[in-house]
């Protein structure tokens, strides 16, 4: 009946435009938080001629990618995804791609030790280098955008290639900065233009500069598998890329020629994964000491913590539990910064009544992760940084249902355990040593916390001292 294919609501949309005098393209994810608060927690947007149901508040989020897993699982491949994926790999790709992708990516960085003791030892190893290099730049304002982005790669480099790069190697610092430039520009209001008007795409400035750096990408990554490719020896297995193509090889031993272990699927899963595991977990480490110097209060309090605990040794994942603090730092960090804003958009894989709505097979959903980690029912002080919200009344931890910048359900962040992994462990050790402050002349109230709106957002160019404490 016509009540029950009842569509979300939503703002009257104009011709061609759609909703787009609406909404801010340049932030979107406020736009879309703000139109939830009139039209509802479940409704629907015309960005132009695109039809998008946009998911608001813990709730529904959760509703909509827990308990309706299988509806809401497939990615939305826009115009753009498909310029730089073409369907294969992980985070853009469906169907049996998807499943065996991500399947397999999953299995084999857990055996290469993810979010296990391996790793903890690698980024271990990791932070003597990053302290290294803070050391070199101490007491002088410095913007620690790549430094931190290389350590932060080096850890999934080490997982896919079975390798680390030095920091100074021209080859690492090229990927890095063109990846964080891919996750920007794929973000700008330009590029969301062009994923409803995709013909337009070669007169956008942005749509050529995406596409010279994915090009420039994809011939780094194919250099590097063909080189691990040369080296290859099935008796001492490196990482990923080595794993992938072993399986490759003895498909096709076999005859079997229309596997998912094919080349395409492979350079576009590593460019997934590095891509995916550097800018994310390096901007999230940017942001808390970003936040550690303008509330130094805030950071008094975990160095307190490191040193009662931890002391002057190395800090270990273990020591995690006794440190209810830092902990919460970290959390209220991921909840604050907010860095995958709109989480990555799905589309329904069929037919749905979702909260009363119809919502027909394919079509576009954002599960707005703004309105999730910013949810006034959900939290005490949403917009203030307030670690408090992941502590009791006694300073225990406490998990809180609502803190998912992970995202959920089936698409939900494959890297999730070693990305926390490694922002206790990063933070930790960095704070441990040193104390972040505002340059000379700047005050923690001049700091500014405006991010960078790009995919994900990112704290704005800005400068810090690293102040060597007491000690160390
Ligand atoms: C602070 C760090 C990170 C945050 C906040 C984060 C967040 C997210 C979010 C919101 C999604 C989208 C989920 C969805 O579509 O519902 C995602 C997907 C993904 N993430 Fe992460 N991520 C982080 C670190 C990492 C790391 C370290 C890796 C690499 C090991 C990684 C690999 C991936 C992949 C491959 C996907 C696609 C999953 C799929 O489509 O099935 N992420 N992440």
């Amino acid at each position: 009946s016509k009540k029950k294919r009842q569509e979300p609501p939503g703002p009257r949309p104009l011709p061609l435009i759609g909703n787009l005098l609406q909404v801010d393209l340049k932030r979107l994810d406020w736009s879309l938080f703000n139109l939830s608060k009139t039209h509802g927690s479940v409704f629907t947007v015309y960005v132009g001629l695109k039809k998008v149901v946009v998911l608001a508040g813990y709730s529904t989020v959760k509703q909509a990618l827990v308990n309706h897993a299988e509806v809401f699982r497939d990615r939305e491949i826009t115009p753009i995804f498909d310029d730089l994926t073409k369907g294969y790999g992980i985070l853009f790709s469906n169907g049996k791609t998807w499943k065996e992708m991500r399947h397999f990516a999953l299995t084999t960085l857990k055996d290469f030790g993810m979010g296990k003791r391996i790793s903890e030892e690698r980024i271990v190893e990791e932070c003597h280098y990053l302290l290294t290099e803070f050391e070199q730049h101490k007491g002088k304002a410095f913007d620690n955008a790549q430094i931190v982005s290389y350590a932060v790669s080096n850890i999934i480099s080490a997982l896919m290639f079975g390798k680390r790069f030095e920091y100074t190697d021209p080859l690492l610092q090229s990927m890095v900065e063109r990846d964080h430039e891919i996750i920007y520009l794929t973000g700008t209001a330009a590029i969301q233009i062009y994923n409803v008007v995709p013909w337009l795409g070669r007169w956008l400035k942005n749509w050529r500069d995406l596409m010279h750096n994915t090009e420039v990408n994809k011939e780094e990554m194919r250099r590097i598998i063909a080189d691990l490719k040369e080296t290859l020896n099935p008796d001492i297995c490196r990482g990923f890329v080595d794993v992938f193509l072993i399986r490759k090889q003895s498909l096709e031993e076999s005859n079997i020629m229309d596997s998912q272990y094919h080349d395409e699927n492979l350079l576009y899963s590593v460019t997934n994964l590095f891509a995916a595991g550097t800018d994310t977990v390096g901007s999230t480490l940017r942001w808390c000491l970003l936040l550690m110097a303008k509330y130094p209060h805030i950071q008094d309090q975990v160095q307190e913590e490191v040193d009662r605990v931890v002391g002057s040794r190395q800090v270990r994942v273990e020591d995690r539990k006794m440190m209810p603090y830092t902990d919460a730092v970290i959390h209220e960090t991921q909840r604050y910064a907010n860095i995958a804003p709109l989480s990555i958009p799905l589309k329904t894989s069929r037919d749905v009544t979702f909260q009363g709505y119809f919502i027909k097979e394919g079509t576009a959903v954002f599960p707005l992760l703004t309105s999730v980690l910013y949810d006034e029912s959900e939290w005490e002080s949403p917009h203030t940084f307030n670690p408090s919200h992941f502590l009791d009344k006694d300073g225990k931890f406490i998990r809180r249902d609502a803190f998912i910048p992970f995202s959920a359900g089936r698409r939900a962040c494959l890297g999730e355990s070693l990305a926390k992994m490694e922002l206790f462990l990063f933070v930790t050790s960095l704070l441990q040593r040193f104390r972040f402050t505002p340059p000379p002349g700047v005050t923690e109230d001049d700091l500014d916390l405006t991010p960078v709106v790009g995919f994900t957002l990112t704290p704005s160019p800005h400068q810090l001292c690293a102040i060597s404490r007491e000690g160390f």
